[in-house]
Formats: C-alpha cells, structure tokens, sequence
C-alpha cells in the first residue's frame, strides 16, 4: 500500500486519443471525492465536483505545455522529434514536482511514448534520490489502432488530427513492468472511462511502496 505522507504523481500516458485527458480528468476528480468523504468534508459544487477548499489532487494537461512551435508543427501534421519533446518533458516533470508540495496527488496527461522520456520525467522528479516521499506511477493506456482512430476523427477542435496517429504508434514503446519500477500497460478494449479509471485506481492499491 502507498503510504498515507507519500505524495503520489501519476501521469496518464499513451498515444494520442488513447483517452489521457479523459481518464486523468476523471481520476482527479475521483480521487478528490474520496478524499472529502473520508474527511466528512462535502464542500461540492452544484455539479457535484470538490470545491478548491477540498482538493487533495489536481490535474495537470500536458498538452497545455507544448511551446508554440510543436502544436504549429502538430496542427500541420508534422510529427515531433526526440528534439522538440526533451524540453517539454522537463518543464513537466518539474511542475509536477512543484505541485506535488501542494497536493497528495498530481495527475499529468502526458504521452511519454518512449522509455528514454519515462526516465527524464522520472530523473526530473526525483533528481538523484528516489527516496524523497513522492511516488510515480505511470500508466499507458493502450487500445487497437482502429479503435482509436475513430474516436479521433469524431473529436473536434484539437491540433492533433487522426493522421498523426501512425507516427504515435511507431513511437510507442510500451512498458515492462519488470524492468520500469510502478509503470503499467493498460488495456483499454471497449472499456468506458469509469472502468478505466477503476483499472487505474486497483493496480495502485495494490502496488507495494
Ligand atoms: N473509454 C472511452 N470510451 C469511449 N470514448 C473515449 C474513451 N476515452 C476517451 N474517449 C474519447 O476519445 C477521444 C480522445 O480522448 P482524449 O481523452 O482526448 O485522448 P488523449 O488525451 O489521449 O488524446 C475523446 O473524444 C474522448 O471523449
Ligand atoms: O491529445 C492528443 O492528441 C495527444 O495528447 C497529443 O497532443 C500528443 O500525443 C502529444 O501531446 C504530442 O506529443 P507526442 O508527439 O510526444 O505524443
């Protein structure tokens, strides 16, 4: 079990449209609805959701970083580079950290498609000691190329379109537990976003500290 003082990042990663803003989203706001009915605080707004006062997890959306340059790049259809995601992944691993003072959880939508991105997100964090209170998870939410592509060419008003999906795919690099210390493939399948986030929220549980 992770210990109660340990502050938790988690990033939700995988290509895009495998459905990282959706499901960090909603683990957020899972997270801080249980953390104000263990409390008794039921401070809720009229749509039900934690108000500030309550919040023990916030949700960071990675996309919300990118410099100018790579959604240009991105909106053109151009895929990014190992040059263009270094920066990027460094500013996040260090605002994650940041936020990390403030909040028991930190979820970050990032697709850290590759392993070498894994571990400067990780380096960024922990710097030199991992024994530092705060612990990362890392899930790449997986799903068939078909699948999401579909759900890609229906979602409106995003720079990525589904024609980058080819280049996210031959990208991936999915992980092994075994070698990458809290980080998990998860399938996805035609599951909905509350069985996804379930699948998310059991695999920490049940993750030793
Ligand atoms: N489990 C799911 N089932 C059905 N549709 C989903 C699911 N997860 C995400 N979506 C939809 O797929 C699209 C891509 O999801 P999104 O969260 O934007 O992905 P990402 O952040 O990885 O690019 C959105 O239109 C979203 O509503
Ligand atoms: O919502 C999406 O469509 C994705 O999140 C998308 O924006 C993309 O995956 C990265 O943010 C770009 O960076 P990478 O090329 O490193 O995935």
């Amino acid at each position: 079990m992770v210990q109660q003082s340990t502050h938790r990042i988690i990033f939700v990663g995988g290509t895009a449209g495998c459905g990282k803003s959706t499901i960090g989203e909603l683990l957020t706001e899972t997270l801080n609805s249980q953390a104000s009915s263990i409390s008794g605080d039921d401070n809720k707004d009229k749509a039900g959701k934690s108000t500030d006062s309550t919040k023990t997890s916030v949700f960071i959306e990675g996309d919300k970083y990118h410099p100018q340059a790579n959604i240009e790049k991105m909106a053109h259809g151009i895929p990014l580079h190992d040059d263009d995601r270094w920066g990027w992944l460094e500013n996040l691993g260090n605002l994650a950290r940041q936020e990390s003072t403030k909040y028991q959880n930190v979820i970050v939508s990032c697709s850290m498609l590759k392993l070498a991105y894994r571990d400067l997100l990780r380096k960024t964090i922990h710097g030199g000691s991992e024994d530092d209170g705060v612990e990362v998870f890392m899930f790449l939410l997986y799903n068939d190329y078909q699948v999401i592509y579909d759900r890609m060419t229906k979602r409106e008003g995003h720079f990525m379109k589904a024609e980058m999906l080819k280049s996210q795919f031959t990208d991936l690099e999915l992980p092994d537990v075994t070698k990458e210390h809290n980080c998990f493939k998860v399938d996805c399948n035609e599951d909905s976003p509350d069985v996804i986030t379930s699948k998310v929220l059991k695999i920490m549980e049940s993750s030793t500290y």
